[in-house]
């Protein structure tokens, strides 16, 4: 392994996710927070949750009550006035319906005089859940779904009707109190509605829509379901304020910064990476080949959330896969491509992603790993693993998509 570019990614990697943490984005959108005068409610749901939260406590000093859903493993600890939950997440589970009537039952009978701080981010849609359904077919529809290759708006689009919160109807839930809400993007282009399926946001999608996902994507409905898709959602909300905090950006302009700190002239090539993982991933390696061996530090950033067909049984995430992608173009180079998912999780792993140098491809073979055979499997995890080429963050307290950086040295 390329020890000086394995320590400069791990900086890097350090560095960017700590400047996106949402603490002082959650104090700057607080600056125009200003409550009536009667109870402040805290809701926070996502994978950001907790970290959004105890910002926003030690900011206002006290909440009158809260409750906090999000994933396993992602509470760090009590905040004072409030009670936090963890649940399931990509597929929710009893413990996300049962935080959220908690949360539904904070905000019953409230007047126009107080306010709901409601602080959402990605991972929401199942953390965040009231069905009105029964759970078991709710889940089976999100497997479904999960399955389909239909992407985040598509997938909202139908979560949103089987939902007693989604699409606007936790806003109405709150009303007549007002609602304030943090949102953290983790969907490109920040579409405010679809980030968490929108709870306190106007649905902008149709039934029409709804119903052409279910059919394009061969949905197995009861007839129940099918009459939650016909039915529509608020168009229209007039207790709502939002403020959007962060997103890929950041992150990209975070690892930029902390590339020029460790002398790379950084290039941002994208924040709206969207195609194929492993395409990525020998793109990035295409690049590298092209600018190494110049005398020249240089650092190309990629962020966005790229996509992975499963074909294979393997285990692994679209970050790791992107890395892997990149080791054969990288070989014998000065250079790294290395991939991270903000919020510490990438794909069913407990991995944040994948690092890759020019010694990886020989240490691969060396172990009996091919990274075409490899790739066909989805098995990135286990490859990597086998040459210390995993990134191990734990939950972040983030989820602001996913950053990749190719980084190239001076020889
Ligand atoms: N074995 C695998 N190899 C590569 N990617 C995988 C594998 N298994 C699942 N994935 C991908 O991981 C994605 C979910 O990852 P996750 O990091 O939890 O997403 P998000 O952060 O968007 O919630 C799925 O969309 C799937 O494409
Ligand atoms: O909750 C959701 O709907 C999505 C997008 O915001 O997040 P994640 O992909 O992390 O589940």
């Amino acid at each position: 392994m390329n020890l000086t570019l394995r320590k400069d990614a791990d900086a890097i990697i350090a560095s960017s996710l700590n400047a996106v943490l949402p603490d002082e984005a959650v104090r700057r959108a607080l600056k125009a927070f200003a409550p009536k005068g009667g109870r402040v409610l805290l809701v926070a749901a996502g994978k950001a949750a907790w970290q959004m939260t105890h910002a926003a406590v030690e900011a206002l000093g006290r909440v009158d009550g809260g409750v906090v859903v999000t994933k396993y493993e992602h509470v760090r600890g009590e905040i004072l006035g409030v009670n936090c939950y963890e649940a399931g997440h990509p597929v929710p589970d009893e413990n996300s319906f049962a935080a959220t009537e908690k949360a539904l039952e904070l905000v019953q009978g409230l007047t126009a005089e107080d306010t709901v701080l409601f602080l959402l981010s990605g991972g929401g849609s199942a953390l965040f859940e009231k069905p009105l359904l029964p759970g078991a077919e709710l889940q089976d529809i999100t497997g479904q779904l999960l399955a389909s290759g239909a992407d985040i708006v598509e997938m909202n689009t139908i979560r949103k009707r089987l939902s007693g919160v989604k699409g606007g109807r936790f806003a109405q839930a709150c009303a007549p109190a007002q609602v304030f809400s943090i949102v953290l993007s983790d969907i490109l282009g920040d579409p405010l509605d679809m980030i968490a399926s929108g709870p306190a946001v106007p649905d902008t999608s149709t039934c029409a829509q709804a119903l052409a996902i279910a059919e394009k994507y061969h949905l197995k409905l009861s007839e129940q379901a099918k009459a939650l898709l016909a039915q529509e959602t608020p168009k229209m909300l007039d207790n709502v304020t939002t403020r959007i905090t962060g997103s890929v950006r950041e992150l990209c302009a975070a690892a930029a910064a902390a590339c020029r700190e460790l002398g790379y002239e950084p290039v941002l090539l994208t924040d709206q990476l969207c195609c194929e993982a492993r395409e990525a991933g020998s793109f990035l390696g295409s690049i590298v080949r092209t600018h190494a061996g110049q005398g020249k530090k240089l650092a190309y950033i990629a962020g966005g959330e790229t996509v992975v067909h499963l074909t294979g049984r393997g285990l692994g995430g679209r970050n790791q896969e992107l890395a892997l992608a990149a080791a054969p173009a990288l070989a014998g180079l000065d250079a790294a491509v290395f991939s991270v998912g903000s919020d510490g999780t990438d794909g069913p792993t407990d991995a944040a992603g994948g690092y890759v140098d020019g010694d990886t491809l020989s240490a691969l073979t060396a172990k009996g790993w091919n990274v075409f055979d490899t790739l066909q499997n989805n098995d990135a995890y286990h490859a990597l693993k086998a040459v210390d080429g995993l990134i191990i963050t734990g939950a972040t307290g983030t989820n602001v998509n996913d950053a990749a950086v190719a980084l190239v040295g001076e020889k």
